[in-house]
This record gives structure tokens, C-alpha cells and sequence, in this order.
């Protein structure tokens, strides 16, 4: 079932929680909801899920207004991430359970059920477990029984907020993969929230970045990471270092004025002339031996990271002191032979500027703070 949001506003009392939101969740689509604490990702699930209502804008669900449309008639499921199995019920039961309380004319037999809850807990591979109770399972397996148990009742929408977030890394990692699989088999519209980047861009088909309960950006994974279009976007997905400087906007592109370098700029050209903010990511970034006259920014490496396949470079500008992280493959960084203490050069293999903004209301100035925190320790944090 295809899930629109058009325009959908809430407020708790005068704090706006979504401002104007507008999203397409396609059929069969699996969709994360990225972005920090307090920006309205389980407001909006629970608005499409029917247990919020908006103050404004609509819900349309295979096309049709579901504002107005009670929890149940929605036929959604859910997964929360403190999973609320029944304690006193067996796994079997637990799983039952939405089955069992259907109204009398739709429901199915036992025999139905048995077969059902069998088949569901052998798709979540836990039909090992059918006899047992919840304080006996693993964090990890308790939520593949609550999404057994969501299943149950086959949702047209599945709705999970951040059912992974209880658990430790490793479990968390293992179990996205297998959501991912699961939604391959099953093909059910399901919205994720996270706060976790990676979970989104790993497992998601569509990934929604909110930010002070508006849309920064919706797009594939790929799209979000390789063409953020926001200051925002480009802080929350991954490392990035930020030039400050000037922009000069001549006939063939940009050239950004920070510190003592001049840098060519990529990316749309339509950004306007004036004070302005490049964001590079520290894979982006070409290092070598410094030479007098060349292009680039002279920098001195203060600090090599050698562990894994890549080296974290941590560069200190000569013009403004401030650090640039650089991220080069081991093997390049020991072919060079580059060390602690050395003059070098770095240069953008990308730069994508956004213009300053003039002036901020609140909400945007609070916007750039939280793009910052995910920055590297770079000039990022000047
Ligand atoms: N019932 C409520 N009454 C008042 N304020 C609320 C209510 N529910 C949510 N809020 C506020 O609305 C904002 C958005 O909350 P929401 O739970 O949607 O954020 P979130 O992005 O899911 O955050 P987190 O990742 O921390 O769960 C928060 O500032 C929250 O305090």
C-alpha cells in the first residue's frame, strides 16, 4: 500500500513538531526516517499510523484520505523499540495473539493459526523458541517475535520505531541485514525510524532526513549521501571538514577565497558571490609533498591513524590553524611515506559550497549547530 503525507503540520501546544511535511512512501518501498533526537520522526510515524492526529494536512493511503481513519481501519503493524511481548504468554502466543483477538466472523481457525504462527516464526528463523517465554530470549530474538507477531494480522504498512535502537551494535547490525532480507521476501510498505546514519543508508530503499520537524531531504540512500542538498544533510551523513571563505563567481565556475588558498568550486554554480561555506568529505581530499606555488592548502600533518584499510590524516592548515581530516588507502599513505611533522599540500577533489545564510530564524540556526556536531574535528567545528 503506497503511503502520501501531504503537508502535514503538528504542534504540542506553541512547539511546532512537523512543519509542513510532504512525503511519498512508495508500495512495497522501505523507507528510514533519518535524524536527531526531537525532530519528529515518531510524531510522523504515529500521525500515519493513526494514533496522532495532525492539526493540519492529510494521510492518503493507496491514494485515499485516511486522515480521519481510526488506528485499526489503517491496517498497519507496528515494532517499537521496547518491544511489548506479552511476558506471561509463550513466544507461540505471543505471535498468536493478533489473530486470536480478531472479531468472531474474521477469525481464523486454530488449526489456521497454528499453521500461521508456524509459518511466521520459521520466516524470522525462531521456531526453536515457540514454547518459550520472553524474559527467556535474547533483546535481538525478542524483536524478531514482535515482528512475527506484527505480521500476523498481514499489515498492508509496517511501522517500526527504532527497533533496533535497545540492542548492542553487533546485534543491531546482524538484524538489519536480515530486516533488509526480510522485507525482500515479503515486499510489505514499511517506515523505519532511526537516528543511526548507517541503518539507513544500509538497509533502506528510501531514506527521509528530518531536522526541526521539516524535510531536509528525501532520495535514495545514494542520492542523500552523494548529492546532499543541504548544509544539514551533508554534517549528518558522514565526516565532512568545512572551508569558510569567499566566493568568487566568474564565467567559468567558482573559486572559493579561504585563508591563503584560492580553491575551484564544484557543483551547480548558481550559489551567489559572497561570504560562503565549502563542506569537502575527507575521502575527497588529494595529499601531497609540499611545493611553493603550488595549488592547495599548505598544511602540516599533526596526527596518522593507521588502523584498517584507511588512514586518518589529521592535517593542520599553516594559513588559520585550523584541522582538516583527511581519509587516503593505507597502501597510497605508505607509498608515499608521508610523516608526522611534514609540510604538505591537500587539495579537494570536491568542494561543494552553500551560501551563508543572511540571516537565521531559530529553528535553522539550531539546524546548523546539530550539522556541526557530526563534523569533523576539522575546520569543521571554526
Ligand atoms: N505528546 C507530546 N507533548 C508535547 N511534546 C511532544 C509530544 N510528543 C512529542 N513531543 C515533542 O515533539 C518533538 C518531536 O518528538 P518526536 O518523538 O517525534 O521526535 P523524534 O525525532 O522521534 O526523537 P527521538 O529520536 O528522540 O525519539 C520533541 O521535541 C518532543 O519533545
Amino acid at each position: 500500500m503506497s503511503i502520501q503525507v501531504k503537508n502535514v503540520q503538528k504542534r504540542f501546544g506553541n512547539f511546532v513538531a512537523l512543519d509542513d511535511v510532504t512525503l511519498d512512501f512508495d508500495e512495497g518501498q522501505l523507507t528510514a526516517l533519518l535524524g536527531p533526537s526531537g525532530c519528529g520522526k515518531t510524531t510522523l510515524l504515529r500521525i500515519i499510523a493513526g494514533l496522532e492526529r495532525a492539526d493540519d494536512g492529510q494521510i492518503l493511503l493507496e491514494g485515499r484520505d485516511a486522515s480521519h481513519q481510526h488506528v485499526r481501519q489503517r491496517q498497519v503493524g507496528f515494532v517499537f523499540q521496547h518491544y511489548a511481548l506479552f511476558k506471561h504468554m509463550t513466544v507461540f502466543e505471543n505471535v498468536a495473539f493478533g489473530l486470536r483477538v480478531k472479531p468472531r466472523a474474521e477469525r481464523p481457525g486454530e488449526a489456521q493459526i497454528r499453521d500461521k504462527v508456524r509459518s511466521l516464526l520459521e520466516l524470522v528463523q525462531l521456531d526453536w523458541l515457540a514454547d518459550r517465554y520472553p524474559p527467556q530470549l535474547s533483546g535481538g530474538q525478542r524483536q524478531r517475535i514482535a515482528l512475527a507477531r506484527a505480521l500476523a494480522v498481514e499489515p498492508r504498512v509496517l511501522l517500526l520505531d527504532e527497533p533496533f535502537g535497545a540492542l548492542d551494535a553487533k546485534v543491531r547490525k546482524e538484524l538489519r541485514r536480515w530486516l533488509r532480507r526480510l522485507h525482500d521476501e515479503l515486499h510489505v510498505t514499511s517506515v523505519f525510524v532511526t537516528h543511526d546514519q548507517e541503518e539507513a543508508l544500509e538497509v533502506a530503499d528510501q531514506v527521509v532526513l528530518m531536522n526541526c520537524g521539516h524535510v531536509e531531504q528525501a532520495g535514495t540512500p545514494e542520492a542523500v549521501y552523494n548529492h546532499p542538498a543541504t548544509p544539514f544533510v551533508f554534517g549528518f551523513l558522514g565526516n565532512v571538514n568545512l572551508f569558510h571563505g569567499r566566493l568568487e563567481v566568474g564565467e567559468r565556475g567558482g573559486l572559493l577565497h579561504t585563508g591563503d588558498a584560492i580553491l575551484p568550486v564544484t557543483g551547480s554554480g548558481h550559489e551567489a558571490a559572497g561570504d560562503a561555506v565549502a563542506y569537502v568529505r575527507p575521502h575527497d581530499l588529494d595529499l601531497e609533498r609540499y611545493a611553493p606555488g603550488a595549488d592547495g592548502i599548505a598544511v602540516t600533518l599533526r596526527r596518522a591513524l593507521t588502523l584498517g584499510p584507511v588512514a586518518q590524516l589529521e592535517l593542520e592548515r599553516e594559513d588559520t590553524q585550523e584541522v582538516i581530516e583527511v581519509a587516503l588507502p593505507l597502501e597510497r599513505f605508505r607509498h608515499q611515506g608521508f610523516r608526522e611533522g611534514e609540510l604538505l599540500a591537500v587539495r579537494p577533489r570536491q568542494l561543494r559550497v552553500f551560501a551563508q545564510p543572511q540571516s537565521h530564524d531559530k529553528a535553522r540556526s539550531q539546524s546548523q549547530s546539530q550539522a556541526r556536531a557530526n563534523v569533523a574535528p576539522a575546520g569543521a567545528a571554526s
